[in-house]
């Protein structure tokens, strides 16, 4: 198709964006990868990933079936691992310890696989429960075949009947003392494991999280590592039944499966023996702590935040190119239609997003950090800090996700009719993130989870205890500390966050209490006060997000330029919170109403601001557009164009007029002839 005048406006549009960029992009691009080193490395693999034509896709897979679909990235997920295992220079590169991993969790690694790799829970959860659960013995029996791929695991938790409440689960482990064996059985059709990803025709080995049994004696979930699949044949082993659970909303190439056991059959040396064991006589070997047990889904939480960073780093790359190319209507009547980008409206659905990646991104990094530092001092024995990690995990988790999946769906309504098209890739995108907010405990639950740590250490702080980092605040405090800043500043800001939360725990801790007192079960009190309670931990894994956002820019290393824009989107984070929960710190007394007025007049001052950085901001995530995988998102914003090829390839176009016509369409039209 020859060029249109269209085309060639929106590539201008782009370049025009870019020439009035304020800041030096490469810092921020180097910042978030972690180094300039890490740019270099990062741009390299790609370069070599990008470049193999295995990973290219012959059809679009909305265009295949649903056993194609899943053969295709089963295909690209197997050369990945084959092109790690045979190639030195890119284990060199990518790391060769933990370097598949990343690879695979990567927004490389997650473009390359479309909708699901079937390979990604032996990465995330099986081989690092065999590393967190397993005895040093254990992990030289296991991890050198995982790590080939010679053995592919996942991790089956989940069963038809219960999936948040672990200690409901119904697969039980029964040791056998006479044998060595521990006995796997699934005793009702709900203690059918149901959903762990890549279980259906994947994997041939699992771990499996099912109720100990002992001389008697149940001990709670454990993890065993169990073979599903003959290692020759791929057959289910006898005792075993597979399956897949059929499409879901999204991730379709996950091959997502049902489990149950007949009475099989594994050695005792299969239960993960880290923390707790059972020995030869059925003597039961109690861990340090029962949640230890629960390792694996700490650090799939974590990592889970990175990818919800990644995935709005997308979407909203795609939306603000988008939205510089796209003109629609008129500002002022008998003007040039502007791009839509001009409109406040528009820009308070994006920029405010932009934001959100680099909040995502340093409250990240520093659980990143806690995970690491707790780890090392539970090898040391010191498990002090476990319900620290618990809780900021559960709440990034929770926190990173659903401002994720919401912001993708902005994103797709800020592209209008277009963000409907699967060539926008935002339909992808939504729906693996969404995925998120259930998996690796479901978000509502997550917060509860946080909501018990912040209620148990505001009594503890009552008491005199000292309280761990992330909720020191709540210690209680003079009120000249909780005095009203007047001066709005950053710092004033989230003061503002520590008021609202210690009021609205003080808040719910006395509903609690009053309940309790006037003769309520405390359980039942906590599910009556539990809307409340889920706002208490949502308001404080916010404020978290806002500190670790605000020390994260102040530390950064970059430029005074680069500083100004980074705090811009960190006040514009702060300022658009506070303004879309207003009547948490209006009730706390943290601001007053004349605050609000004058935040609301600087969100549109910082709108203003920041709308000339868009798309130089996107650009800096450097993110390929392969990667990209959106026509409406592309670097050179040639998108009607794009839009046009894509829909020629649409297997209904292949025929003017289609065979369905001929057997329908056509006897139902000339019937009456
Ligand atoms: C690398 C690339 C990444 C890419 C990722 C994308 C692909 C992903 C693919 C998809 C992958 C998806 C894969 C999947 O989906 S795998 C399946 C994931 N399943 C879940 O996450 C289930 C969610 N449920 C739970 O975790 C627990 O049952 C909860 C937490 C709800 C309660 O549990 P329980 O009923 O047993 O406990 P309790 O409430 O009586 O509380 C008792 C005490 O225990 C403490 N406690 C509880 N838990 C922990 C813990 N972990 N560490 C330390 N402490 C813990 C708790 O604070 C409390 O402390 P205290 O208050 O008494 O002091
Ligand atoms: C795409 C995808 C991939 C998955 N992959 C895996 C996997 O690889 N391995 C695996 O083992 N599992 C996997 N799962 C299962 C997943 O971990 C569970 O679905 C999840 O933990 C939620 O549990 P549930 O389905 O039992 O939901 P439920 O707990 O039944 O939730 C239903 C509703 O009840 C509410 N609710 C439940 N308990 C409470 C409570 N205590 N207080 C207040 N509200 C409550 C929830 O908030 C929710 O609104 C996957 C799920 C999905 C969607």
């Amino acid at each position: 198709m020859a060029k249109t005048s269209e085309n060639h406006q929106c590539m201008d549009d782009l370049k025009a964006e870019r020439e009035r960029c304020s800041f030096n992009k490469h810092e921020i691009t180097t910042l978030l990868d972690g180094g300039e080193d890490k740019t270099k490395q990062r741009r390299k693999i790609e370069k070599v990933f990008l470049s193999d034509p295995e990973f290219l896709d012959a059809t679009r897979p909305e265009y295949l079936s649903h056993e194609d679909r899943y053969a295709n990235e089963l295909r690209k997920a197997c050369h990945m691992i084959r092109k790690f295992n045979e190639d030195e220079e890119i284990q060199q590169l990518v790391g060769q310890m933990d370097g598949i991993r990343t690879l695979m969790g990567s927004g490389l690694g997650v473009a390359l696989t479309k909708d699901g790799n079937p390979l990604a829970l032996h990465f995330i959860m099986f081989m690092p429960s065999i590393m967190g659960q397993g005895t040093v013995e254990q992990q030289g029996e296991w991890m050198g075949r995982a790590w080939s791929g010679e053995i592919i695991g996942t991790y089956a938790q989940t069963e038809l009947g219960h999936g948040t409440f672990l200690r409901g689960l119904e697969t039980t482990a029964t040791y056998d003392p006479s044998t060595e064996e521990f006995v796997l059985h699934s005793p009702t059709i709900t203690s059918t494991k149901w959903w762990p990803g890549g279980l259906g025709k994947t994997a041939n080995y699992a771990v499996v999280m099912a109720q100990l049994y002992t001389r008697g004696r149940c001990h709670g979930p454990h993890p065993f590592i169990v073979q599903l699949r003959d290692e020759e044949t791929h057959q289910s082993l006898p005792g075993v039944t597979l399956g897949e659970i059929g499409p879901r909303l999204g991730m379709n190439t996950n091959d997502n499966g049902f489990l149950c056991f007949s009475h099989h059959r594994i050695p005792r040396t299969h239960l993960l023996m880290k923390h707790s064991q059972v020995l030869q006589d059925g003597t039961y070997v109690r861990p340090a702590n029962d949640k230890l047990a629960y390792g694996t889904m700490v650090f799939v939480r974590v990592a889970i935040c990175f990818d919800t960073y990644r995935q709005l780093q997308r979407a909203v790359t795609i939306a603000t190119r988008y939205s510089a190319i796209r003109r629609q209507s008129e500002l002022v009547p008998g003007q040039p239609e502007p791009q839509i980008l001009e409109y406040q409206t528009q820009q308070y659905k994006i920029l405010p997003l932009i934001a959100t990646v680099f909040g995502i991104h340093f409250a990240a990094q520093s659980v990143w950090q806690t995970y690491n530092d707790v780890t090392g001092s539970i090898h040391d024995g010191n498990l002090d800090l476990l319900p620290e990690l618990h809780t900021l995990s559960c709440g990034l988790k929770a926190l990173s996700s659903s401002d994720a999946a919401n912001g993708v769906e902005t994103c797709r309504l800020s592209c209008g009719g277009h963000g409907y098209l699967a060539s926008s890739n935002l339909p992808r995108i939504y729906t693996t993130t969404t995925a998120a907010i259930t998996y690796e405990g479901e978000n509502t639950v997550m917060w509860l989870q946080v909501a018990r740590y912040l209620i148990k250490s505001f009594r503890e702080a009552r008491q005199g205890h000292r309280l761990h980092h992330s909720v020191s605040y709540l210690t209680p405090r003079p009120a000249s500390t909780h005095a009203l800043q007047t001066n709005l500043s950053n710092a004033a800001l989230v003061e503002a966050f520590r008021v609202a939360v210690s009021h609205l725990v003080g808040e719910v801790a006395a509903r609690l209490q009053g309940q309790c007192d006037s003769g309520m079960v405390f359980e039942h009190a906590w599910n009556a006060c539990s809307v409340q309670l889920a706002r208490c931990a949502q308001v404080h894994i916010r404020y978290f997000t806002c500190e670790e956002f605000l020390s994260g820019v102040e530390k950064a290393e970059v430029s005074e330029a680069t500083r100004g824009v980074l705090m811009r989107l960190c006040r514009l984070y702060l300022v658009f919170h506070i303004i879309g929960n207003q009547g948490d710190f209006l009730r706390s007394g943290a601001l007053t109403p004349s605050d609000m007025t004058t935040l609301e007049e600087e969100l549109a001052t910082l709108l203003a601001a920041l709308r000339p950085d868009a798309v130089s901001l996107v650009d800096s995530f450097d993110i390929h557009d392969r990667i990209l995988d959106s026509t409406l998102g592309c670097w050179d914003g040639n998108v009607y164009e794009r839009m046009f090829e894509e829909a020629k390839k649409s297997p209904l176009n292949q025929k003017d007029v289609p065979d369905a016509y001929y057997k329908y369409l056509r006897p139902l039209m000339k019937a009456s002839l």
